[in-house]
């Protein structure tokens, strides 16, 4: 039965979806790193939020890890590469709290807007200020959206239907999208120099960080307003303070902070800063959201396979999970077997898919591919990190589809080419479901691939047979099955061999020495 552990606050949904599914289930929060390396090593799957760390020092100690799931959006709490390298898929659940986070973002708009949150503490105080608190309406301003994926769609929206006249700054924000929302599409300069009020929408990236610092604040409207409930670090904190304490921005309302739990910042106690503790997804509805989202992801990859929001993996639904395992296991064995049988450096693979097959969802199928083929090449390859792997050796990778298979339902063609050559290898399931080789290069042949193999490539003369078969059992190596394809009569042969026992390297040497063998080898799968 696998097994999770659940180290953030989840909703209790999680718990009950993992038991109701037949996952063993352990809620630890609160753990530190040290005591979370202690004990990941017993789990396959690891729900969180953002206070767990996952980190590459974590991810070495979680041997029997599979899967990360995240109740939530962002993922800067988990190193995706370290992931990646050891074959983990991480996940998250992008739509469950956008909704909530979005209204927060307007909650904090209003609230800088008419200074609500000091207008309550000072009437809670008895001083009924009310000449002190003069706001400002959001009716006909300027918001610029910077980042208009989820959030900062429903941003927009709301703002569009509040009358504002929303501009916005995303490189991926299409011309049609825009028109949808009823936003402008903007570019970065023109968003600062026009905005009344500034929403951030975007992740926390290379290119986001310090998106507003010193230079860009400058250059804002006298008066503008600031809003980040998207992460710390898009906002430079130190050069807001001194756009503050200066009264170029009047405001600025914040979710998020460069460092957190934030418990000290240099904005703290400012009048025209209003602070929330990272609370853009905290309503009920949606942590009920992502809790039972990230449940279900987690139970259906590792019950079924099938793969829903992977940031590291293509997706792979419940249902075309179990029509794609057989074929998972031919991809595998393709990709192995061209891989043994390689010695030059890769260039390029091209994995065809003919027939049926065509019309499954072939990506992860390649994955397996490339992760069969570049594993008895490489160190710690897996089906997750092996594309990876392969755009960063230069391999060139291409997928090609049809629906004619001559004479199998389906079959699945790799073409693998090096430094030296071109081969390729075909494949298909017997009965549906049983892998079998059957063409390598232009030799057809019909072989299941076993654990012990003998790979022989010779020349097609009487006698070779009794001689491979007299070499193995002198080896008391004992023959399971053998299987044999030559191009034409007396021309070019090979023959496969499934073996009980290892085929030891003086052993593939007698069998290289034998007449007419052009090449031996011993292949494992
Ligand atoms: N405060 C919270 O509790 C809370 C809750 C949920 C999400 N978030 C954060 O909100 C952010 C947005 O979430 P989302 O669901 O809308 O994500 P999303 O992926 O749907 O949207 C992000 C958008 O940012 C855009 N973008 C990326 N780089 C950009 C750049 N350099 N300049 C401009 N735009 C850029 C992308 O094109 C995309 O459209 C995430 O970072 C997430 O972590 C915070
Ligand atoms: O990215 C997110 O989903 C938000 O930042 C929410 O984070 P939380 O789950 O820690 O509240």
């Amino acid at each position: 039965m696998p097994k999770v552990l659940v180290s953030d606050k989840l909703s209790p949904t999680a718990v009950k979806i993992f038991s109701d599914r037949g996952i063993d289930v352990d809620v630890k929060t609160g753990l530190k790193p040290d005591e979370l390396m202690a004990i990941i090593g017993d789990y396959d799957g690891l729900a969180v939020r953002s206070e767990t760390k996952v980190t590459a020092a974590v991810l070495e100690k979680a041997t029997n890890l599979k899967v990360v799931g995240r109740a939530g959006i962002g993922v800067d709490n988990i190193d995706i590469p370290a992931a990646t390298q050891r074959g983990v898929v991480v996940m998250n659940t992008p739509y469950g709290n956008a909704i909530t986070t979005a209204e927060h973002t307007i909650a904090m708009m209003f609230s800088l807007a008419r200074q609500i949150p000091l207008a309550n503490a000072s009437t809670h105080a008895g001083k009924w200020e009310k000449n002190r608190f003069m706001g400002v309406e959001l009716f006909n301003k300027v918001l610029g959206l910077i980042g208009c994926g989820n959030i900062g769609s429903i941003v927009a929206e709301r703002a569009v239907a509040l009358r504002m006249r929303v501009i916005a700054f995303d490189p991926y924000l299409s011309p049609e999208r825009a028109l949808d929302l009823g936003v402008e599409k903007v570019e970065l300069d023109d968003l600062i120099a026009r905005a009344d009020f500034i929403t951030l929408h975007t992740p926390l990236t290379e290119k986001t960080r310090g998106i507003l610092n010193a230079d860009a604040i400058a250059r804002m409207k006298k008066g503008v307003r600031l809003i980040n409930c998207a992460r710390g670090g898009l906002i430079d904190e130190a050069a807001l303070k001194a756009a503050l304490e200066s009264g170029h921005v009047a405001g600025a309302a914040l979710d998020v902070f460069t460092a957190e739990p934030a418990k000290e910042n240099i904005l703290f106690g400012m009048d025209n800063v209003v602070c929330t503790p990272h609370l853009g997804a905290s309503t009920s509805e949606a942590q009920e959201n992502v809790a039972l989202q990230v449940a279900d992801q987690i139970s259906d990859y590792l019950l079924t396979g099938a793969v829903t929001n992977a940031l590291n993996m293509a997706a792979v639904t419940a249902e075309e999970a179990p029509r794609l395992r057989p074929y998972m296991k031919l991809c595998e064995q393709l990709g192995s077997f061209t891989g043994q049988i390689t010695e030059s450096s890769l260039k390029a693979v091209t994995i065809e898919y003919l027939g049926d097959v065509a019309h499954l969802n072939t990506k992860p199928l390649t994955a397996v591919v490339l992760q069969g083929l570049l594993s008895p090449l490489l160190e710690s390859v897996n089906m997750i990190n092996a594309p990876l792997i392969a755009r960063e050796r230069d391999i060139e990778v291409r997928e090609t589809k049809s629906e004619n298979s001559s004479n199998f339902h389906s079959l699945i063609r790799v073409q693998v080419t090096t430094e030296r050559q071109t081969r390729s290898v075909e494949g298909s399931l017997f009965g549906g479901a049983l892998p079998r080789l059957v063409r390598i290069n232009d030799i057809p042949v019909e072989a299941e691939l076993a654990p012990t193999m003998l790979y022989v490539v010779n020349e097609d003369k009487p006698g070779f047979i009794g001689r491979v078969g007299t070499v193995l059992s002198e080896a008391g190596v004992n023959i399971a099955s053998f299987h044999l394809g030559r191009e034409t009569v007396g021309g070019r042969a090979i023959c496969l061999v499934n073996v009980d026992t290892e085929i030891t390297a003086p052993l593939l040497e007698k069998v290289a020495a034998l007449p007419n063998v052009v090449m031996a080898k011993a292949l494992a799968f």
